[in-house]
Parts: C-alpha cells; sequence; structure tokens
C-alpha cells in the first residue's frame, strides 16, 4: 500500500484542523505539509497542536513545500484556492477542493487545471448529502408539475457565502431533472411584495446563527401534499472522511475533474 502524502490549506480554518485530525488518525496518507497564509498567527506553529500532538510538520505561508506533496486538500476560499491551483499545476500536485463560493471564472479555472493535474471538486464531500443529490434527481423526475420547490439551509453565524454552495448543487440537481438551467429559473432570496410564486421555479432561502453545521431542506410542495428532503450535518468529521475517500481516488488519475458522485460511484 503506498502512503499518500498529503498538503492541507487553510490549516487552522475549522475544516483544516478537522482535515489533520483525520490524516493523523489514517494510516494510508501522511501528512507533508500544512499552510496558511501569510499574517496568520498559525504559521510557524505544529500543525497538530490542537489535538494536543506534535506531528513535526510546521505551518507555513510558502507555496513552494507544496512540491513535498502528492495531493492538496483544499477548504479556503476562492481566491486561496485558485491561487493554490496555479502552484499545484506547477509541481503537478493533485488538489481536493471543498471550497465554496466560485463565480463563473473561478470554476472555468478549476476546469482548465484538470487538463494538467486531477482534480476532486465537490461543494459538499459528505456521503449523505451526495445520496441526496441522487434521491433528488428521483424526486424531482417525478415532481415536474404541479410541485414548488424551495431549498433551506442554515449554517454557523462564520459562513461567508450564500446560498450555501451545497443548496446551490441541490438547485442544480432538481434544474437538471427538469431540463432546465437554474440560473433562469433560481429565486436567490425574496423580500417585499413579491406577487404570487411563478410556477417552475426553485426558490432559495438562507438562515445563520450560532455553531450550526450545515442543516438543508429541499421542500416540494404540492397542492394537498409537501414532500421534504433534509441532511443535517452535526459533526464536520463527514467532510473530512470524505475527502479522504477522494484522495485515494485520485491516486490513480493522472487528469481531469471529478465530482464526489463519482468518488462514491454514485454516477
Ligand atoms: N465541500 C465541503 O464538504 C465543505 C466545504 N466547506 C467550505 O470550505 C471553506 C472553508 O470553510 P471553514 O473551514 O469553515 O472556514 P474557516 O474560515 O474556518 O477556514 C478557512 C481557512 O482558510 C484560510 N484562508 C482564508 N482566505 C485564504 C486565502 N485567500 N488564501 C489562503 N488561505 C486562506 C483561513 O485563514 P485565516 O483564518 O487567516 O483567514 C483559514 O485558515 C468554505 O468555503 C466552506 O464553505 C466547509 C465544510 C464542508
Ligand atoms: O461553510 C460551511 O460550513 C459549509 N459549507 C459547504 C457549503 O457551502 O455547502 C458545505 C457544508 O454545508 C458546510
Amino acid at each position: 500500500m503506498m502512503t499518500i502524502k498529503i498538503a492541507i490549506a487553510g490549516s487552522s480554518g475549522r475544516m483544516g484542523r478537522m482535515l489533520i485530525e483525520a490524516v493523523q488518525a489514517a494510516d494510508d496518507v501522511i501528512l507533508s505539509v500544512a499552510l496558511d497564509r501569510a499574517g496568520s498567527e498559525a504559521v510557524g506553529q505544529d500543525a497538530c497542536a490542537h489535538i494536543g500532538k506534535n506531528c513535526g510538520v510546521l505551518i507555513t505561508d510558502q507555496l513552494s513545500a507544496l512540491q513535498n506533496a502528492d495531493i492538496l486538500i483544499d477548504f479556503t476560499r476562492p481566491e486561496g484556492t485558485l491561487e493554490h491551483l496555479i502552484v499545484c499545476q506547477q509541481y503537478g500536485v493533485k488538489m481536493i477542493i471543498g471550497t465554496t463560493g466560485f463565480d463563473e471564472a473561478g470554476r472555468a479555472a478549476l476546469e482548465a487545471a484538470s487538463q494538467k493535474i486531477a482534480i476532486v471538486s465537490a461543494y459538499n464531500m459528505s456521503i449523505g448529502v451526495n445520496l441526496v443529490f441522487k434521491l433528488l434527481e428521483i424526486a424531482a423526475g417525478a415532481l415536474s408539475h404541479g410541485y414548488d420547490a424551495e431549498i433551506v439551509e442554515m449554517h454557523h453565524k462564520h459562513k461567508v457565502d450564500a446560498p450555501s454552495g451545497t443548496a446551490i448543487a441541490m438547485g442544480q440537481a432538481i434544474a437538471k431533472a427538469w431540463d432546465q438551467s437554474l440560473n433562469e429559473i433560481a429565486v436567490w432570496s425574496r423580500e417585499g411584495i413579491t406577487g404570487p410564486r411563478e410556477d417552475g421555479k426553485i426558490g432559495f432561502a438562507t438562515l445563520r446563527g450560532g455553531d450550526v453545521i450545515g442543516d438543508h431542506t429541499v421542500v416540494f410542495a404540492g397542492e394537498g401534499e409537501r414532500i421534504e428532503i433534509t441532511h443535517k450535518a452535526s459533526n464536520r468529521t463527514i467532510y473530512a472522511q470524505g475527502s479522504l475517500r477522494a484522495a485515494r481516488f485520485l491516486q490513480h488519475k493522472a487528469t481531469g475533474l471529478y465530482d464526489m458522485q463519482e468518488v462514491l460511484g454514485l454516477k
């Protein structure tokens, strides 16, 4: 069994810490690089300090350290991920990207880079949410007439993007089943005298507060009944474990852009 050398970006972030812990606990991966951005107080500290361990990998802001990794796992911000993407192409380092909030140009950059390196990019790395995407395909296919789709998500108060990447991906799954483009039929928020709801639209509602890790509900509301499909995360370890599955999957890929459905064999 080959040990995969893992680099982690945003090492002192909520997901970065969780990923370091997961890498430490697994026996087929090893932490070789821990990155944080220049100016972060974490730079120079041992990457495992938050779990009361000394793993001998110091957090660095030097992206050239990436040449010591096989795969970078990146849960940061779009601008950070896009910077890392350039360096990963330079050194032939594969990427697992959990960062949300990319615009069209950002997504195009990932697509272009995937001709040089293998990338898994997914707005949600958990098995549960990826299974929900499948359920949504079935539900939306069966409920394409006479049902209104609404997506409600709630996250912790530190989250900076809205709606969540997962909510957008859920909308995309429904729109695809309806043979539509999400941008054409999404109602991203509502306020004031909105008029009656139009048929065929997908509505989004965003809640932020406290320490909620990630709740998503899709409602299909019809005359006389309502179907609700909900996923609630209670621990970030689901995203870290999904990322490690993606790392094992990427071991056998040289180039290409993949999602978690492909990693989990759900496509
Ligand atoms: N796909 C999935 O399954 C999941 C995706 N996410 C996504 O992951 C991302 C991170 O979430 P979370 O860990 O909660 O966020 P945090 O804010 O806790 O952590 C972000 C980390 O990235 C660093 N960072 C911020 N900007 C940059 C930059 N420009 N360059 C390099 N590093 C940077 C931060 O450093 P500093 O503190 O110095 O700013 C911090 O260490 C979000 O986009 C979130 O939506 C989250 C959970 C699951
Ligand atoms: O920022 C978060 O925390 C999360 N972000 C992802 C998203 O935007 O969908 C995934 C998960 O919901 C947690």
